[in-house]
C-alpha cells in the first residue's frame, strides 16, 4: 500500500482532468482525496486506489498557486512531503512546499499520460508518428510555402519566391513587367515565411483602389486573412496601438503617410515584414523625399524584411529607382554616382558572368578581368577553387552570385519580361485618326496637357463637349460593333471618364465608370460589375488610376480614347489586359485626331517605341533623352522635325534595347530567373500534387476526430462535423466544407477548400495532434515475424529541439528532428526493425488490464525509457556540431560579404559587423544548449 500522507499531490489516472489532487485525510485503509481545480472529492480504497503520486525532477519546470515558475534544482523530503528547491523566472532562488503546487496542473507529457493510464489507440499513435513524420519532411522541402496556395505552377514565379523566401529577411524589389505576378509572387513569398514562422507579422501597404482587390486575393489564393484598417476600423479599436491588435494587416499608404498618428502607431507595432505595392509612388530626389517615401523608409528600419513591388521601377526617374533600391539595401546602395558609374559597367560585367556561365574553358584575358572584378570582394579562395577541376562548377556558380550581388543590381532586384517568360497572346494596334474639331484648335501652346486632353478645355457655356467631340462617336459605334464583348476604356481624367459614361449610358451602352473620384466600394463594385460575365457592364470607363494594379484579364479589347505622355504610363494601361491569364489577341483600340498633338503622339509609340505591341525596355530612357523635342513638337507642330524626331526615337530605341540587352537586362535576366532551376521548382511543385500521401492521411485522421466524409466526384468529397466530433476541427464549420486535393479543379472552382499539406484546415489538424499530447502513450499488441510472441517492448520518441529567442530563427540551422528508439525487456535495442513492421493486433484485454500491466511494468518501462534517454542523449552532440557548423558557415557568409561591402562603402557601420558577430555567439549558445524531448512512447506487447 502507497504512504499517503496529507498535503500530497496525487493525480487521478483514470480521471486526469480533474486536476491536481491533494490528500485530505488517510483513515481506516481509505484515502480521501480534494482536487481544488474541479472542486471534487474522492474517497479511495487506499490499497487499490488508481492515483499517481506527482513528484517533479530537477531539470523540470513547476509552476505555484499564484501562477509563478520555478525551474527545480532539487527535490527534498520530510516527512513524506516534498519541497522544491530552485530559481524563479528571474533567476533568484526560492522553495515551493508542493502543497503550494498549481492545482490546474495538466499531464500531457508521455511518461505522465502513460503511467496515469491515460493510453490512446494504436491508430492514434501511429497517427502522432505519421504526423511527426511528415511535418519533418515537409519542413525539409524545398517548395515548402509553395505548393499551397490557388495558383498555377509558374516557372518564374516559383524561382523568385523560392529565391526570396528563405531569405532570413528578404529585402528585394519585385518589378517583373506589368501583369506577370508580382502580387503572387509577394504572396507566395508571405505565404512562405509566415508557414514557417520566420514572419508572423505583415503590413501591407497598397495605394487605397486596390486595397479590396489584395484583400481577395491574399485570401482566395492563399488563405491569408489580413484585416482592413482604414478609418473606421482604426477608430473602433479602442486600444492604444490599434496595430498590435492583429498580426496581418493591409491599409492604403496615404492612411498611414499622411497621418502622424496612424504612421507613429504603425512604426511602433513592430514588423517582420513589410510589403509595399506601386512602389513607383515613392518619390525621392537629393533635395526632398515625399511623405510616402520617408514612411518606407521609416519602416524599413525597424522591420527585417521588405518587399517592394512596381511594374515600372523608372517611372519616375532613375534618381528614385536609385532611392528604392536604397530603402532595401542602404549599405549596398550607398552612392548616386557610383549607383550610375557601375551601370556604366554592367556590359562588361554581364559578359564576364556569361563566360563564366557558358564557356568551358575560362580564357586568360576573361580570368584577368574577374580577378579585377573581385578584388574587393574577399574572394580569393573562391577564385582559386575556379582552377581545381572537382571544385571548379561550385566555384563558378558562386562567383556569379557574388558578382550579381555585389556588382550588379544585386540579388535584391527581380525583373521578368515577357520576352523571356514568353507564351503571351499577341498585341493587334487598330488606330482611328479622326478629324481635329474646330473647338479644339485654339489650345494654348504652353501646356502639353491640354492639347493632349483638350476636351477639357471646352468652355462650359457652349454645352456637352462630348456631343461634339469625334472621338465618344468613334467610341459609341466601336462599342456597338463589338457588342457584346467587353471593353476596358481608358482616358487620362476623372471627369472624362464621368462624362463618357454619361455619352455611352444615352447612347444605350451598359458602362461604368470608375475614377478617384469615386469611394473604395463604388469602385470595386463598378469592377465587379464590369466582371460580371452574365448581366454585367459591356464597358468600364477608367480613369488613369484605374490602369493601376487591376486585374481585367477576362476582356480582350482596350480602347483608348487618349494616350499618356509617359511610356510607363501606356504599359500600365495595356497591362490591365495583357496580363497572365489572358486567353486572346489584345485588341487596343487608339483614336487620336489627325495632324495634331495627339498624332504625334500617337506616331511616337507605334513607330518611335513599337510601344503598342510589346514593352519596349528602353522606353524611358528614349523618353528621358528627347522629352524637350517632345514636349516642344507637341506644341508646335511641324512635320519635318516630328518625323525626324520619330526616326531619332526609333533610332535610339534600338541602340539603348541593344545596349540593355547585353548589359543591365541581361544581368537582371539572370538574376530574375534561371530557367534550369524554375524548371526543376516547377516539377517539384508538380511531384508535390501528384503524391498521393495526403488523402490517405486524412482519412485517418477525420477517422480519429470524427469527421464524416462523402465522396463527390472525382478527387474531390464533401466534409461534415460527425456526431461524435472530439473537438472544433480546424476550418470546419458546422455548414460542412467541400475539399478537392486537384490544383487544376482548385483554380477553377473557387467555392471548394483546394486541400494541400499547406492549408489551414491540414496544418491545424497537425498541430492538433502534435500540440494535443494526441497519441503520445498507448498500449499496442503488435506481431512481427522475428519476434517471438509475448515479450514487452518499449518504442520511444524524442525530439531533438533547439529553443532561442524567435528574431534569431534558429531553425534555418537547427530544424526539430525525431529520433526513435525500440528496446525489448533485456535492454536489446531493436531499433533496426522499421515502424511500419510491427503489425496491430486486436487488444485481447480492457482498459482497466492495461492500466494494470502498466503499473505493473513501471519499473522496467522506466529503466527502458532510461536507455533510450541516454542513447539520445548520445547522438545530441552530432546535431549540435553540424547544426553549429552550418550556422557559423552561413554567418561568416554574410560576415565576409560585410566587410567586403565596407571596403568601397563608409557607410557600412561597425556596429553592423558587430551585430553578426554577436548573433552568431548567441546562436551557438542555444545550439549548445539544444536539448532532447521524450515526444511519445508506446508500450508493445508481442504476439
Ligand atoms: N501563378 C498564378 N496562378 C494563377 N493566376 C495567376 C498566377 N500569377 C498571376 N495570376 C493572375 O494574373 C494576374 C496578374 O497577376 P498580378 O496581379 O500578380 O500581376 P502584377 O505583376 O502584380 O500586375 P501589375 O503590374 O498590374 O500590378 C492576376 O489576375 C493574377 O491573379
Amino acid at each position: 500500500m502507497p504512504d499517503f500522507v496529507p498535503g500530497q499531490r496525487w493525480i487521478s489516472e483514470t480521471e486526469p482532468e480533474l486536476g491536481l489532487g491533494i490528500v485530505l485525510a488517510v483513515e481506516h485503509s481509505r484515502v480521501t482525496m480534494l482536487f481544488i481545480a474541479s472542486s471534487e472529492r474522492r474517497t479511495y480504497a487506499a490499497n487499490n486506489a488508481p492515483l499517481t503520486r506527482v513528484r517533479f525532477n530537477p531539470g523540470e519546470t513547476v509552476e505555484s498557486v499564484d501562477g509563478w515558475k520555478m525551474k527545480v534544482e532539487a527535490v527534498r523530503e520530510q516527512q513524506g512531503i516534498l519541497t522544491y528547491e530552485g530559481n524563479d523566472e528571474d533567476g533568484a532562488p526560492t522553495r515551493l512546499e508542493e502543497m503550494e503546487l498549481n492545482h490546474f496542473l495538466q499531464f500531457n507529457k508521455p511518461q505522465d499520460r502513460l503511467f496515469t493510464g491515460q493510453l490512446d489507440s494504436s491508430a492514434t499513435f501511429r497517427l502522432r508518428h505519421a504526423t511527426l513524420n511528415l511535418l519533418g519532411r515537409l519542413e525539409q522541402s524545398e517548395v515548402r510555402g509553395l505548393c499551397g496556395g490557388r495558383t498555377s505552377a509558374i516557372p518564374h514565379q516559383l524561382y523568385i519566391a523560392h529565391e526570396v523566401a528563405r531569405r532570413a529577411a528578404p529585402r528585394v524589389l519585385l518589378a517583373d513587367e506589368v501583369g506577370l505576378g508580382k502580387t503572387i509572387e509577394a504572396g507566395l513569398i508571405m505565404h512562405h515565411q509566415l508557414l514557417t514562422g520566420r514572419a508572423e507579422r505583415v503590413l501591407i501597404l497598397v495605394p487605397e483602389p486596390l486595397l479590396h482587390q489584395w484583400l481577395v486575393e491574399m485570401r482566395r489564393r492563399f488563405n491569408l486573412r489580413f484585416s482592413l484598417f482604414d478609418e473606421e476600423r482604426y477608430a473602433e479599436t479602442g486600444e492604444d496601438n490599434p496595430f498590435q491588435t492583429e498580426q496581418l494587416v493591409l491599409c492604403s499608404l496615404d492612411f498611414l503617410a499622411n497621418d502622424p498618428r496612424h504612421r507613429a502607431h504603425a512604426l511602433a507595432a513592430g514588423w517582420d515584414l513589410c510589403v509595399v505595392d506601386e512602389a513607383h509612388h515613392l518619390e525621392w530626389s537629393e533635395e526632398q523625399a515625399s511623405p510616402e517615401y520617408a514612411l518606407v523608409e521609416a519602416l524599413g528600419q525597424v522591420s527585417p524584411g521588405l518587399l517592394l513591388l512596381t511594374a515600372t521601377p523608372e517611372q519616375l526617374g532613375k534618381q528614385s529607382h536609385f532611392a528604392r533600391l536604397r530603402l532595401l539595401d542602404p549599405d549596398r546602395f550607398y552612392s548616386y554616382e557610383r549607383f550610375l558609374e557601375e551601370e556604366r559597367e554592367y556590359e562588361a560585367l554581364a559578359d564576364v558572368i556569361n563566360h563564366l556561365l557558358d564557356d568551358p574553358a575560362l580564357d586568360l584575358n576573361t580570368l584577368a578581368r574577374l580577378q579585377a572584378l573581385i578584388t574587393q570582394d574577399l574572394a580569393e579562395e573562391t577564385f582559386a577553387r575556379l582552377g581545381n577541376p572537382a571544385t571548379a562548377a561550385q566555384a563558378r556558380q558562386d562567383l556569379i552570385q557574388l558578382l550579381l550581388d555585389r556588382h550588379g543590381t544585386g540579388r535584391i532586384l527581380f525583373r521578368n519580361t515577357r520576352a523571356t517568360v514568353q507564351g503571351f497572346p499577341a498585341r493587334e494596334l487598330l488606330g482611328h485618326a479622326l478629324p481635329l474639331p474646330a473647338a479644339y484648335r485654339a489650345a494654348p501652346d504652353d501646356d502639353p496637357a491640354a492639347r493632349l486632353h483638350p476636351e477639357t478645355l471646352f468652355p462650359k457655356d457652349a454645352g456637352d463637349w462630348w456631343k461634339q467631340d469625334p472621338r465618344v462617336s468613334w467610341l459609341t459605334q466601336t462599342l456597338k460593333q463589338l457588342r457584346p464583348a467587353k471593353v476596358l476604356v481608358i482616358c487620362a481624367k476623372a471627369q472624362t471618364a464621368i462624362d463618357l459614361e454619361e455619352a455611352l449610358r444615352v447612347a444605350g451602352i451598359k458602362a461604368a465608370a470608375f475614377h478617384e473620384g469615386l469611394s473604395i466600394v463604388a469602385r470595386d463594385r463598378a469592377a465587379a460589375w464590369f466582371a460580371d460575365a452574365e448581366d454585367g457592364a459591356q464597358v468600364l470607363v477608367c480613369s488613369e488610376i484605374g490602369s493601376e494594379g487591376r486585374n481585367f484579364q477576362f476582356a480582350h479589347h482596350l480602347a483608348l480614347f487618349d494616350l499618356p505622355l509617359n511610356p510607363d504610363l501606356l504599359e500600365q494601361r495595356i497591362g490591365r489586359l495583357d496580363r497572365i491569364g489572358q486567353a486572346d489577341t489584345i485588341r487596343i483600340h487608339a483614336a487620336y485626331f489627325e495632324g495634331g498633338a495627339q498624332h504625334l503622339l500617337f506616331r511616337w509609340y507605334h513607330e518611335g517605341l513599337n510601344a503598342f505591341a510589346q514593352p519596349n525596355p528602353a522606353a524611358p530612357a528614349v523618353f528621358a533623352r528627347l522629352h524637350g523635342e517632345l514636349i516642344d513638337l507637341l506644341l508646335r507642330p511641324d512635320p519635318a522635325r516630328e518625323n525626324a524626331l520619330i526616326a531619332e526615337a526609333a533610332r535610339l530605341s534600338a541602340a539603348i534595347q541593344q545596349a540593355l540587352h547585353q548589359g543591365r537586362d541581361r544581368l537582371l535576366e539572370l538574376n530574375s530567373c534561371r530557367n534550369e532551376e524554375a524548371g526543376r521548382l516547377v516539377a517539384l511543385v508538380q511531384a508535390e500534387d501528384a503524391d498521393d500521401k495526403l488523402w490517405p492521411y486524412l482519412e485517418q485522421v477525420f477517422d480519429v476526430y470524427g469527421v464524416n466524409v462523402e465522396e463527390h466526384s472525382e478527387d474531390c468529397h464533401i466534409l461534415q462535423q460527425g456526431e461524435h466530433l472530439r473537438t472544433q476541427f480546424p476550418e470546419l464549420t458546422e455548414d460542412g466544407a467541400t475539399v478537392t486535393l486537384n490544383r487544376r479543379i482548385g483554380l477553377a472552382r473557387e467555392d471548394m477548400l483546394f486541400l494541400t499539406w499547406e492549408h489551414p484546415m491540414v496544418r491545424g489538424a497537425m498541430d492538433l495532434i502534435v500540440n494535443g499530447g494526441q497519441g503520445n502513450a498507448a498500449l499496442s499488441v503488435v506481431r512481427h515475424p522475428d519476434l517471438d510472441p509475448g515479450q514487452l517492448l518499449v518504442e520511444a520518441f524524442y525530439l531533438v529541439d533547439c529553443t532561442a529567442p524567435k528574431r534569431l530563427r534558429i531553425g534555418r540551422y537547427f530544424p526539430p528532428t525525431l529520433l526513435r528508439f525500440l528496446y525489448d525487456q533485456t535492454g536489446d535495442n531493436l531499433g533496426a526493425l522499421p515502424f511500419d513492421s510491427l503489425i496491430d493486433q486486436p487488444r485481447q484485454f480492457d482498459r482497466e488490464q492495461a492500466v494494470e500491466l502498466i503499473r505493473g511494468q513501471r519499473k522496467l518501462i522506466t529503466q527502458l525509457l532510461a536507455l533510450a534517454e541516454r542513447e539520445a542523449k548520445a547522438k545530441l552532440p552530432q546535431f549540435v556540431a553540424e547544426s553549429a557548423k552550418r550556422m557559423v558557415d552561413a554567418e561568416t557568409r554574410e560576415l565576409k560579404r560585410m566587410v567586403a561591402l565596407k571596403r568601397v562603402n563608409p557607410n557600412v557601420r561597425k556596429e553592423e559587423l558587430e551585430r553578426i558577430k554577436e548573433e552568431a555567439l548567441e546562436m551557438n549558445a542555444c545550439i549548445q544548449a539544444a536539448n532532447l524531448r521524450l515526444d511519445a512512447v508506446r508500450v508493445i506487447i508481442t504476439a
